[in-house]
């Protein structure tokens, strides 16, 4: 037997300050455009010139494309800008390799300005137009037409090469983003999709958003020689889920654990859907709460409280019959993690139990019904968000819940989620393919492991009962939401095909063996605390 320690959490507070937390955070940080033109003039201040910087970045396309590519016919795209000089940087490596290539361009030569003017005047090959015709004879086509400085919707011959090039299906390769796809918000502007897409020094929010994150292909970051310091003038707001931002924080068990130091997770649940209920607050056992409740709504059927206890065994159960119970109970001081939505009903009676939750302090996650009630009238639920808060809305119901606040924000999901954590004053995670998990205060971190295995009914309920069961041993919300959804996705990972909704708890064990080797890989300190994690080294 082997036996893994996790990480002791050295504080509980938000992680993103800590001075060693924050360079292992640094390699998942997503910038935009505004905070790239910044890295590259304090890059350029560094020392390493922009003529040198562009060389740096188009090089590594060019060895991309030899290292995964056989010899064939390229054609090399380039646009006006500095992702066109980056286009000719690429096409003279291939040349010199002895790589058949042809550049086009959009516009004339004489336009190019800067370094852009500079690659092109050293490559000594012809410069055709860029047109459709252009693509007569490629295989490969390198896009080096539009990147971060794409201002309106593709259209004529740029658009036109691009449609003819993904009708016969030939291979293209992006540089910095497919063109006419938006960096910061994942947008398509006339886009088409790629087999890889090269950035340089981090990824950008539109590589990881949809349909952005369609269109990329295999996404590979180039080091174009960026010191890391020029963190110190941009502290990035926006992350690449990854445990490396979480981990710390990660609830610990040591010897002196016992189930009332893990917390006592409570679940609302509703009558007739009983399930979804059963289904959390399994979640969130298993991911540490070390006792957790079902509170049975007994308003509607006496048979409300068989169902549950003959189907739980390890999750008590606790009869609520009138609205006053629910108080008395969450004066129980020694509960410290509230869910409820799975299953609950849309109605008054929902509403009013979101309302004594809330008004209880103690930290609650609202899940599906529990957001849907307040539809009508969102105001009342925001109001009353006044301490730790997770809310967890999929499309659907976040656009009946923030409706209003939508309208006034950007329409992307980064910019949408950031919105809805402000006006609530709760953490959002804004689930789908690309799910978005927001703070009030602006930090953001987009999750990126979940498989489409998980668009299953159900799965959201256990999304709902991880959180909750982070949230009750303790862990800071925007954390545990963070977690939550990177546990979500890896134990569907672990599953693979045929998933359902019920699978899911029982790969979480899994997942954390998986969690503990991975944070051992990436070198991160042990304590000496003991962790019930043991297992055969031939598991
Ligand atoms: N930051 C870094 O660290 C590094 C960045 N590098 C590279 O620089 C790239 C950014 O370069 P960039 O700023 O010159 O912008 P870029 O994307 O080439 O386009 C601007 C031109 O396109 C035009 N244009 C835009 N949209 C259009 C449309 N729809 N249809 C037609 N025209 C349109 C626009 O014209 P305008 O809107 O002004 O009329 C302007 O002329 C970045 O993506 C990366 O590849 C590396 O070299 C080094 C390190
Ligand atoms: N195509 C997909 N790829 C990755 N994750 C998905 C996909 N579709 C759904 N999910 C995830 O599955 C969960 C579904 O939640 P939800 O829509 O609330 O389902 P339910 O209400 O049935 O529980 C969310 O965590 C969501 O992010
Ligand atoms: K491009």
């Amino acid at each position: 037997m082997k036996r893994l320690t996790i990480p002791q959490p050295g504080h509980w507070e938000s992680g993103l300050d800590s001075q060693r937390g924050q360079s292992d955070r640094l390699p998942h940080a997503l910038l935009n455009r505004v905070q790239m033109t910044e890295v590259d003039r304090l890059t350029i201040a560094y020392g390493i010139n922009a003529i040198t910087l562009m060389e740096n970045a188009g090089r590594p396309v060019a060895d991309a494309i030899m290292n995964r590519w056989s010899l064939r016919p390229v054609l090399v795209l380039c646009g006006p800008g500095n992702n066109g000089g980056d286009g000719f940087v690429a096409a003279r490596h291939l040349a010199e390799a002895n790589w058949p290539v042809r550049v086009a361009l959009l516009g004339t030569r004489d336009q190019l300005r800067g370094s852009a003017a500079h690659h092109a005047s050293l490559w000594n090959g012809p410069v055709e137009t860029l047109t459709p015709d252009a693509l007569n004879g490629a295989e490969l086509i390198v896009d080096a037409i539009f990147g971060a400085g794409l201002t309106r919707p593709l259209e004529g011959a740029v658009a036109e090469t691009l449609a003819v090039a993904a009708a016969n299906k030939l291979t293209i390769i992006a540089v910095d983003v497919p063109s006419g796809l938006v960096g910061d918000t994942g947008e398509n502007m006339g886009a088409v999709p790629c087999a890889l897409t090269l950035t340089c020094f981090r990824k950008k929010p539109g590589h990881l958003l949809q349909p952005g994150k369609s269109l990329c292909g295999e996404l590979v970051v180039a080091d174009i020689g960026t010191p890391a310091s020029v963190f110190v003038s941009i502290p990035p707001d926006t992350f690449e889920n990854h445990p490396a931002l979480w981990a710390d924080d990660l609830p610990l068990l040591n010897q002196h654990s016992n189930k009332y130091s893990r917390g006592h997770a409570l679940v609302w649940g509703g009558w007739p859907t009983t399930g979804a209920a059963r289904m959390a607050a399994l979640s969130a056992a298993r991911v540490g709460a070390g006792l957790t409740t079902v509170a049975v709504d007994m308003s509607q059927s006496y048979l409300a409280l068989s169902v549950y206890a003959a189907t739980l065994t390890s999750i008590m159960v606790k009869p609520i019959h009138r609205h006053q119970d629910l108080a008395i109970l969450l004066e129980d001081k020694r509960i410290t993690g509230l869910l409820i939505g799975p299953g609950a009903g849309i109605g008054p009676d929902t509403q009013a139990r979101v309302l004594t939750m809330l008004k209880s302090g103690q930290t609650t996650v609202l899940d599906a019904d529990a957001l849907t009630s307040f539809q009508h009238k969102p105001s009342d639920l925001f109001d009353a968000i006044t301490g730790p808060c997770v809310l967890t809305p999929h499309e659907g119901e976040f656009t009946r819940l923030f409706k209003d606040v939508v309208d006034s924000s950007g329409h992307d999901k980064l910019s949408r989620a950031r919105a809805a954590a402000k006006a609530s004053g709760a953490i959002v995670i804004l689930k789908g393919n690309d799910t978005v998990i927001a703070a009030p205060d602006g930090r953001a971190i987009i999750n990126t492991n979940a498989p489409s295995t998980l668009a299953t009914a159900g799965s959201g309920d256990l999304l709902a009962g991880i959180v909750l069961g982070l949230l009750t041993q303790g862990m800071e919300p925007f954390h545990a939401a963070a977690a939550a959804v990177w546990l979500h996705g890896a134990a569907a990972n672990n599953f693979g095909p045929g998933l359902i909704a019920e699978d899911l708890p029982y790969r979480l064990p899994a997942v954390f063996k998986q969690l503990a080797l991975l944070m051992k890989q990436t070198e991160r300190h042990f304590s000496e605390m003991e962790m019930t994690i043991e297992f055969s080294a031939s598991h």
